[in-house]
């Protein structure tokens, strides 16, 4: 079968600066994928391209073997979901109102009632339920990024009625959640994927958490795709040093031996010095 998503020698250049440096993968329906890498690596910007946001200057992107670009706003939008770093919301709109706006537009099979119910229940699958009244903007870091997952989650399922085949894009999703809620959006997200076929593409900073949610591992480095880890591949000692530019200091991870430790579901055991450079 097509893979969902095929990305083939993808660049993109901003002036001078090359931001992404010839990307190929493809990702198939009912996998997560996470993408992870040093700041300024090139994960939000390889997030716009996949999200069609943004064209690539080089390469292409094909969705079910269609080229990105050439697919329709309401397709597109039924096909694939996004959450955004920071959701910005010009209004003083409701918690419920903003979710109800993922389902509006892909929604227009759906009567006025049932976006209303759909937006309800995402608020409630994402814990964001208390928040419904609640003004968008005076809600934390935390609450706001529970809604917009919400939002996301609405347009999946108001889109669902228009494409079967669907992608959630998630760009740093937990950054702001607490441990319960980070682990609970993860399995969430991987539900979706495991039981409904949504391939899901999240970009995560913790490289332990996105070792145990994700079935793949992009990892980036300066605009280029470093390599793909895989749960029988996974990412190593060697390589998080060299990528991350860290030390990692067996002795301080409380015992734990670093082959444990890859396979480990919190981060917390990691211990890292910065190494101090070569040239110093
Ligand atoms: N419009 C632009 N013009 C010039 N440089 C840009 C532009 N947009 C992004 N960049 C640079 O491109 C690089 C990649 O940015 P991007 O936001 O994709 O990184 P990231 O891997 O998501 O980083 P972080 O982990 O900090 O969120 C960064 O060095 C950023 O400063």
């Amino acid at each position: 079968m097509t893979e969902m998503i095929a990305v083939h020698d993808l660049s993109y250049q901003v002036g001078p600066k090359k931001l992404l440096e010839r990307i190929s993968f493809a990702a198939k329906a009912g996998e997560v994928l996470a993408i992870v890498g040093p700041n300024g690596a090139g994960k939000s910007t390889l997030l716009r391209m996949l999200s069609g946001e943004a064209r690539p200057s080089e390469g292409t992107i094909l969705i079910r073997g269609e080229a990105l670009e050439a697919l329709p706003q309401r397709q597109l939008a039924a096909r694939r979901a996004v959450m955004l770093q920071n959701s910005r919301v010009a209004f003083p709109f409701t918690a419920f109102e903003v979710v109800r706006l993922g389902a509006e537009g892909v929604g227009i099979g759906l009567s006025r009632r049932d976006r209303d119910q759909l937006a309800l229940s995402a608020l409630a699958s994402a814990d964001a339920a208390e928040f419904t009244e609640r003004n968008f903007l005076t809600l934390s870091g935390g609450e706001q990024q529970r809604v917009s997952f919400a939002r996301a989650l609405a347009q999946l399922a108001a889109g669902k009625t228009l494409e079967s085949d669907q992608i959630l894009m998630l760009d740093e999703p937990i950054a702001s959640l607490d441990i319960r809620h980070q682990l609970a959006l993860l399995e969430h997200a991987r539900t979706l994927a495991h039981s409904e076929r949504v391939l899901v593409i999240v970009v995560l900073h913790d490289l332990a958490l996105a070792h145990s949610f994700a079935d793949r591992t992009l990892v980036l480095q300066k605009g280029r795709l470093a390599t793909i880890a895989t749960s029988e591949a996974p990412l190593s000692r060697d390589l998080i040093e060299r990528i991350f530019e860290v030390s990692i200091v067996a002795e301080h991870c409380h015992g734990t031996p670093w082959r444990q430790l890859e396979g480990s579901q919190s981060s917390t055991a990691f211990s890292q010095q910065r190494r101090v450079s070569a040239s110093t």
